[in-house]
């Protein structure tokens, strides 16, 4: 049986990285497979270890096929290396970390993901992305824009299949959360 591609999406600053690195030795335990994104953003770039290439190479791979998953956004391209495919063909659980304006197209190839959307007060994240200091002013307020756009909508347009969690508070509440809802569901964990 295939296993479940767990995509997590939510703004830039949500918290996604913090949440796959603090969940890893527990997913881990559980079987439950990450993948290093293939990003054209500098390898000095403070953030996740992603793997960092020139958008020259980016679109080499892509035309080898490489990736599972691609898209554009923030003025980078970012991949999803194809080895996804063959661990959910293995049965195995994968989490991505993916993006709310490419989640159309994922659903489309990969119809049963489960969706966990990551959320934080826009104040919130406002402080955490200056205080992660990667992004210039201009591009924090791009990246607050581009969350008003979107979090309503995905809330309200994609009910099913969607899991909203909460990340204002502690990190360690949310991977409680997140550990929750891959092993009991949902509606278990509110
Ligand atoms: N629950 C939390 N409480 C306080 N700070 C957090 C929390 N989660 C993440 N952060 C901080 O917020 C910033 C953005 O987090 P990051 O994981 O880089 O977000 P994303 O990957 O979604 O862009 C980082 O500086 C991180 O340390
Ligand atoms: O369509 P969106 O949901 O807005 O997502 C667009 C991209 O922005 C985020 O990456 P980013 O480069 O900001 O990295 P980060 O998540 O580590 O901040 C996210 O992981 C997506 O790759």
């Amino acid at each position: 049986m295939a296993g479940r591609l767990i995509y997590l999406i939510g703004p830039s600053g949500s918290g996604k990285d913090s949440l796959l690195d603090a969940a890893r030795p527990h997913l881990v335990e559980r079987g439950c497979h990450m993948v290093r994104r293939v990003i054209t953003r500098s390898a000095e770039a403070v953030g996740e270890a992603a793997q960092g290439v020139s958008p020259e190479q980016f679109a080499a791979m892509d035309a080898q096929g490489a990736f599972a998953l691609s898209w554009q956004a923030n003025g980078l391209s970012y991949g999803i290396p194809r080895e996804i495919d063959d661990w959910l063909a293995a049965g195995d659980d994968v989490l991505v970390n993916g993006s709310r304006a490419h989640l159309a197209q994922t659903r489309k190839r990969y119809p049963t993901l489960l969706v966990l959307l990551l959320t934080v007060d826009q104040a919130v994240l406002l402080q955490r992305l200056i205080a992660r200091g990667r992004e210039s002013p201009a591009d924090i307020e791009e990246r607050l824009a581009r969350n008003a756009r979107f979090t309503a909508a995905l809330i309200t347009g994609n009910g099913a299949g969607l899991f909203v969690l909460d990340n204002s508070g502690p990190l360690e509440h949310t991977v409680a959360r997140l550990l929750c809802c891959l092993d009991h569901g949902h509606s278990v964990c509110a």
